[in-house]
Order: structure tokens, then sequence, then C-alpha cells
């Protein structure tokens, strides 16, 4: 089973150097190569970090796509449009969407964009906490790795330093991706205002009882979010500023500049989710408050107190 990854950002390129350390041939497709064939080096996204030998990068996705596994790490927002515009070349093929998040024109996961735009394909999701640079310095990390009978996709993905566990759960899998990142975007923000650790802890808690309620009301197994794509990966996002949601958040929260030119993908997501969840009456209320200060509706200040003043419950 040979290995492509669509995409070369910072985490498509850290994966591709990861599989590629093992000795396999491993393609990586660009949309734009710039210098990266000849720099041996995505000096762009993931600075620092030479191409194993026998890591291949191209500009053609019609030769990228005659690998069997294509990993598909563009941006959440930019994947249905990318599906159906390279349909012919990625129909059949084992697709593994890497990027986290929900669709906000269609309120789609990418397991659901995969089915619709490649109908032949076998989807997957592989999720979980993992910073691209720490994938491509070598330290280890396990992920979930969720697909319909996956032993051989695990053996293939596995690497000395990316460990991933099975699972069966697509929707579990791609939810706790999705939504930790809203999370993180609130805990930074709690913590740029100066609102303290305290509150961060108590936002990080209540934004998993977030998560499990949206994942639960889409059927997804509870068991899965309290895993490494659920609970894993919030800790991991909502607690570190080489996070890009938690440094925008944090941004936000200090009133400085925000950060540009980056993927910073729990923003689309959130609102994304409070759509969704207005329409089927669900209580998403640190999700609407992360909308309402990006949509300039409220300050941090202004937010933390309408989530502090809502009716007493049981928790
Ligand atoms: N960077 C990280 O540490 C991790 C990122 N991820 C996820 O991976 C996904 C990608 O993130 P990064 O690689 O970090 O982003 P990035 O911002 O480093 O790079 C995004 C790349 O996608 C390319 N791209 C955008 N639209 C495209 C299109 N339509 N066709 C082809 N290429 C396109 C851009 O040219 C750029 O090279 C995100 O969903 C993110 O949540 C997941 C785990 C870790
Ligand atoms: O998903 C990630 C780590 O698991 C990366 O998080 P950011 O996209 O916030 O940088």
């Amino acid at each position: 089973m040979t290995v492509s990854v669509l995409g070369a950002g910072a985490f498509g390129t850290a994966l591709a150097i990861s599989l590629a350390r093992t000795g396999r041939p491993v393609t990586l497709w660009a949309r734009d190569l710039a210098d990266m064939d000849v720099a041996r080096e995505n000096t762009r996204r993931l600075p620092g970090f030479t191409f194993p030998e026998t890591l291949a990068v191209t500009g053609d996705l019609s030769d990228a796509a005659q690998s069997s596994i294509l990993l598909l790490t563009v941006p959440m927002q930019s994947l249905a449009r990318f599906l159906t515009q390279h349909t012919k070349f990625l129909d059949g093929k084992t697709l593994v969407a890497c990027c986290k998040g929900i669709d906000l024109t269609t309120g789609l996961g990418p397991a659901e964009i995969i089915r619709r735009a490649c109908p032949a394909a076998t989807p997957a999701i592989l999720s979980g906490p993992s910073f691209a640079v720490d994938i491509a310095a070598g330290l280890p990390t396990a992920l979930t790795l969720a697909v319909d009978d996956g032993h051989a996709l695990q053996t293939a993905l596995s690497t000395p330093n990316i460990r991933p566990y099975r699972s069966a759960d697509l929707v579990g899998v791609e939810i706790g991706g999705a939504l930790k990142n809203v999370v993180a975007i609130a805990c930074g923000m709690t913590i740029g205002a100066g609102l303290g650790e305290s509150a961060h802890a108590a936002l990080m808690t209540r934004g998993f009882a977030e998560m499990q309620r949206f994942a639960l009301s889409r059927g997804a197994r509870p068991e899965t979010l309290s895993g490494l794509s659920g609970f894993g990966d919030l800790a991991l996002t909502c607690s570190s500023d080489k996070s890009r949601n938690y440094a925008f958040g944090l941004a936000l929260g200090r009133g400085e500049p925000l950060p540009e030119g980056t993927t910073i993908e729990g923003k689309a997501t959130a609102k994304a989710v409070s759509n969704l969840a207005k329409k089927i009456g669900l209580d998403m209320p640190i999700a609407d408050m992360v909308v309402a200060v990006l949509e300039n509706h409220l300050t941090v200040n202004e937010a933390a107190d309408m989530l502090l003043t809502r009716p007493l419950k049981e928790e």
C-alpha cells in the first residue's frame, strides 16, 4: 500500500516526512511547489526539516494520486472544493482526512464530504494531539484512526513516532477534532484577557461537555470523546501557544493584532457548530460566545459575564 499526502501545509509535510523516514516511498503533492523539490524542505510552512530521500514532491496531482492511500491535508474549508475538482483522480481510493473542522457551507464533517464527492472511496479520519513540528522533530505522538475495517491502513500509517489507534467511530473522531479548536479559542481568550487559570480550567471542562453533547446528538460513541481525538487533543490545544487556535484566542483576549495567513480552523467551525446546534435546539454556549466575539457582538469580558450569569444548573 503506497501513501501520498495531498496538501503541503505544515501538517501534510510533517506526516510525509515521518512516513518517508521509515524508508517507504511517499509522495507529497503541493498546489504550489515553490522551491520545495530543490531545497528539499518546506521553507514556508515547516522550515528546518530536511526531506528524507524517499520523499518525492510533485505539483502533478495525477502523479500523487497513483498511491492507494491518500492523506488529505488541505484545510477543512477547502476540502469539499478540492474533492469535487479532482474526483476523477481520487474516487475509489482510501481517503484519509487529516483536517479538523466542519464545513461552514454545508455543515458536514470530512467523512460525509468525502462520501458525497467520491462515493467509491473509503473514507477515514486521522485525528489526535499532534503538532506538525513535534511530528517532524521525531517526537512521539498517538492519534486516532477512524475507518471501517482499518487494520491494513493502521499498519500503513504507523511510523516510529506516529502511533495510530483504531476506531470505527468516524463521526465521534471528526467532531472531537473540530470542536476542540473552538474551545481552544475560548480558552486563549480567557487567558489573554487575564481572567485566570481557574476560568481556563472551567472553560475546558464545560467545553468538553459541549463537545460530548454535540457529538452524541450526531450519533457518536461517548467513549470516543474521552479518547485521543477528543479529550487528548482538547488538552493539547487548550494549553499550548504552539496551537494556532489558542494563540489566536490569546491575541483576541489581549487586544493584540490577530495573526494573518495562518490556518485557524476553529473560526469557521464555531459558526458552523453554532448554526447546526440552533437548528436542533442544542445548548452550545461556548461556541455561541466565540462566534459573538469573532463577529464583534461582544467583548471577551462581556462574553465571560454572559457565561457566568446563565441560569444555575446541575453539572
Ligand atoms: N499544523 C498542525 O500542527 C496540525 C494541523 N492539523 C490540521 O491539518 C489541516 C491543515 O493544516 P496545516 O497543514 O497546519 O495548514 P497550513 O496553514 O500550514 O497549510 C495549509 C496548506 O493548504 C494549502 N491549501 C489550501 N487550500 C488548498 C486547496 N484548495 N488545494 C490545495 N492546497 C490548498 C495551502 O497552500 C497550504 O500549503 C488543518 O485542518 C489542521 O487543523 C492537524 C493536526 C496538527
Ligand atoms: O490540531 C492540532 C494539534 O493536534 C493543531 O492545532 P492548531 O491548528 O490550533 O495549531
